[in-house]
């Protein structure tokens, strides 16, 4: 994902409100002597897989729903995997497209076995229904199709996705650009590859151009870590639990600079250690600390991207 990679760090040589800190990354690096915890994938043990199409289905929901649970404090992406795994158990035909085009907010909450409406509802129903709109249109209904159409390319993939899938689109302006960050499309090329362990649908042949996934986990372990430097305004407003603005520089800043931060650790422990990481390997390591980790605050924005 060089457009990702490529805004990321543009935005990061300018930004003002967020700092990444080179020294703090090789401390980093150092104390691990470049042997990042191997974290599983389904470490929690929460998804669907059944070794077939009906798991790429499933992903693929999962990844259009899988977004801002935070305005909800007892809402996380656990009960969002779990609760359409158990959905998907009982009846198989439950994310076929022809029903996601269906869904009204009362019936997603239902099938995820949730007791209040959703944080952002009507979006996560008008995304559900785009996904079985267009899989139908142009994937014969099934998301298995999508994933085959992009030959085992990690980046094509993403790309048919963006292509296909508005609501995919993770992309910001910063200072008049475009800035890409592409949070959900990536990750579900990550999931499948995770899940099928590199094989079958998870196999690409350029899985390490993937980023991280830039979501509001990742980051406020940058900053635990020090790796990310926040001025002290920014410092206050996520402190206190203030709505960062979507779209403002410093939504846009904290994503791309923790795109960016792991972009340089990743560089610097393949270069001193001789590894051949992933940035996905990162990423599963620093979200797992940071879903483990109840006491660290994150930056609030309501986005359908992340
Ligand atoms: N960077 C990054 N962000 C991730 C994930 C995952 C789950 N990945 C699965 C893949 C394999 C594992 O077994 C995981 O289960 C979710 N998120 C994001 O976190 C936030 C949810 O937080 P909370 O509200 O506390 O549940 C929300 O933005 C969500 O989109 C990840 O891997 N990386």
């Amino acid at each position: 994902m060089e457009a990702v990679r490529a805004s990321a760090a543009w935005v990061a040589s300018r930004s003002s409100h967020v700092k990444v800190d080179m020294l703090e990354i090789e401390k980093a690096v150092d104390k691990i002597q470049g042997n990042v915890p191997k974290v599983e994938w389904d470490f929690e043990g929460i998804h669907y897989f059944d070794n077939g199409p009906l798991t790429v289905q499933y992903l693929f929901v999962l990844d259009a729903l899988n977004f801002c649970f935070w305005p909800d404090k007892d809402l996380t992406y656990d009960n969002l995997a779990s609760g359409l795994k158990l959905a998907l158990e009982k009846d198989k035909s439950a994310l076929d497209a022809d029903r996601l085009k269906n869904y009204t907010g009362p019936q997603l909450r239902e099938l995820l076995n949730w007791p209040r409406p959703l944080p952002i509802e009507e979006e996560r129903v008008r995304l559900l229904h785009e996904v079985g709109l267009e899989l139908e249109r142009s994937f014969g209904g099934e998301a298995a199709n999508l994933v085959k159409s992009a030959g085992n390319s990690a980046a094509s993939l993403i790309e048919l996705i963006t292509r296909h899938f508005p609501g995919f689109r993770d992309h910001s302006l910063y200072k008049g650009h475009q800035v890409f960050l592409y949070k959900r499309a990536q990750i579900f090329v990550a999931d499948l590859w995770g899940a099928f362990k590199g094989e079958n649908y998870g196999e690409f042949y350029d899985i390490k151009s993937i980023t991280i996934f830039a979501d509001y986990i990742v980051p406020a372990v940058l900053r635990e870590l020090g790796i990310l430097k926040y001025e002290s305004n920014l410092c206050c407003s996520i402190d206190s639990n203030s709505e960062i603005v979507p779209g403002s520089e410093e939504e846009v800043e904290i994503r791309a600079c923790s795109v960016h931060a792991v972009e340089k650790m990743r560089e610097l422990i393949n270069k001193k250690f001789g590894k051949q990481l992933l940035s996905i390997d990162i990423d599963l390591w620093l979200w797992s600390v940071g879903v483990q980790n109840m006491a660290l605050s994150h930056h609030r924005t309501l986005s359908i991207y992340y």
